[in-house]
């Protein structure tokens, strides 16, 4: 049986009326079950009986979460710059409030869901509206469907797949280039992204992105901005992908920043000097003293085993760039770029180069790091 709490007529994707039908329940009780009652007059309300065949049970597995305050859906929109020649590309557009906004705006909008319901909610209504041929949807899941052709990013993702999406559009940012992407995003992740070094927030997966791309603040969203409410607030935030790419390998950058973080207000001297760290380091480095022993298993760090030597180079490596005491919490990118390339030089490597991969597989694999 459909669980009713979640069960909402289609009516409550009309923005309008569903901000009108939600004040009132807040109004009432603190209660954000749908009853019979409460669905029958949403019905009658919406002035059309053959609303109640539409209902539709929305799945927290999938974030359905459906903005429908119209002043926010419009705010996104205004803050995102869409130009009359855009292809926008949508990510989860639910029954399409957002959408519909956007093809006010935009010549054409692709939009990938995951859900066939939906999608057969977005196509009756782009019908109905005339817009049919300005709207390309796409029906899987955004993280294995490849990317149509498009220029600017607008959408209220489903927070759970919000790591891996931000890794597959910013690092992918190569293969498909765009001018901005506009996210609705749990707040929290939001002000991870926004992090500056220093600050208590800030950890690698700020490091990561801002690698590729400036993130702005745009807005923060109300939980009741949304039907059914999440649990969480949420915040709009603007990302532009960099016009100069770094041209860093990715798997070694994200495992590096893996490494340095592990401990993120530990020194950097400490966090290399610990034997785990140490070891797996001698597996993908190539440097002259690692042939030393073999089956060295680090035990014994005495001079003259493999590990002691690379245990020496690298605090030689950490002292001459005077990051010895330096805690990756407050450091910024271009510090940690320069330590990396000391490593690098040197022969030490934070990422097995046998098993590469190009850019695009690597960012999927490399969105554990953003975590
Ligand atoms: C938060 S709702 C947003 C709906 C709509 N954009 C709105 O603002 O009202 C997220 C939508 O993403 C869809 N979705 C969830 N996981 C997805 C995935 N991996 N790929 C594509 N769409 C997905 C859900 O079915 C849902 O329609």
């Amino acid at each position: 049986m459909l669980n009713r709490r979640k069960t909402l007529l289609i009516g409550l994707s009309n923005p309008n009326f569903s901000q009108r039908f939600f004040r009132r329940r807040l109004r009432t009780k603190a209660n954000h079950g749908y009853d019979d009652v409460s669905r029958r007059n949403i019905a009658r309300k919406h002035g059309d009986e053959e609303e109640d065949k539409e209902k539709i049970h929305l799945l927290k597995s999938r974030g359905q979460h459906l903005l429908t305050n119209p002043r926010i859906l419009d705010s996104i929109v205004r803050s995102s710059n869409v130009k009359s020649d855009d292809t926008v590309l949508e990510i989860g557009p639910g029954t399409g409030n957002l959408t519909f906004k956007l093809l006010e705006a935009a010549s054409k909008v692709v939009a990938i869901e995951l859900d066939k319901r939906m999608i057969e909610i977005l196509r009756k209504r782009a019908d109905e509206r005339g817009v049919q041929d300005r709207l390309d949807i796409i029906y899987g899941d955004a993280l294995k469907t490849n990317f149509p052709e498009f220029n600017l990013v607008v959408a209220n993702i489903p927070y759970g797949i919000s790591s891996p999406l931000l890794a597959k559009l910013v690092f992918g940012v190569k293969t498909n280039p765009y001018r901005s992407a506009t996210l609705l995003l749990q707040k929290e992740f939001a002000r991870r992204l926004l992090a500056k070094p220093g600050d208590s927030e800030f950890n690698r997966l700020a490091v990561n992105i801002t690698m590729f791309a400036e993130v702005e603040f745009v807005m923060d969203v109300s939980k009741r901005d949304f039907v059914p409410p999440p649990k969480v607030d949420s915040s709009v935030v603007k990302i532009y992908p960099k016009s100069k790419i770094p041209d860093i390998d990715l798997e070694e950058w994200c495992a590096f920043t893996r490494t340095c973080f592990s401990k993120k207000n530990k020194t950097l001297g400490a966090t290399f000097k610990q034997k785990r760290k140490l070891m797996e380091l001698m597996k993908l480095s190539k440097f002259e003293g690692r042939s030393v022993d073999s089956d060295d298993d680090g035990d014994d760090l005495g001079s003259g085993t493999g590990i002691s030597l690379l245990r020496g180079k690298i605090v030689g490596i950490l002292e001459s760039g005077g990051f010895l005491d330096k805690r990756p919490s407050k450091m910024p990118n271009d510090d940690l770029l320069q330590l990396l390339s000391l490593f690098n030089e040197a022969g030490i490597y934070f990422h097995d180069r046998a098993n590469a991969k190009g850019i695009c597989d690597a960012a999927f694999d490399a969105c554990d790091c953003l975590l």
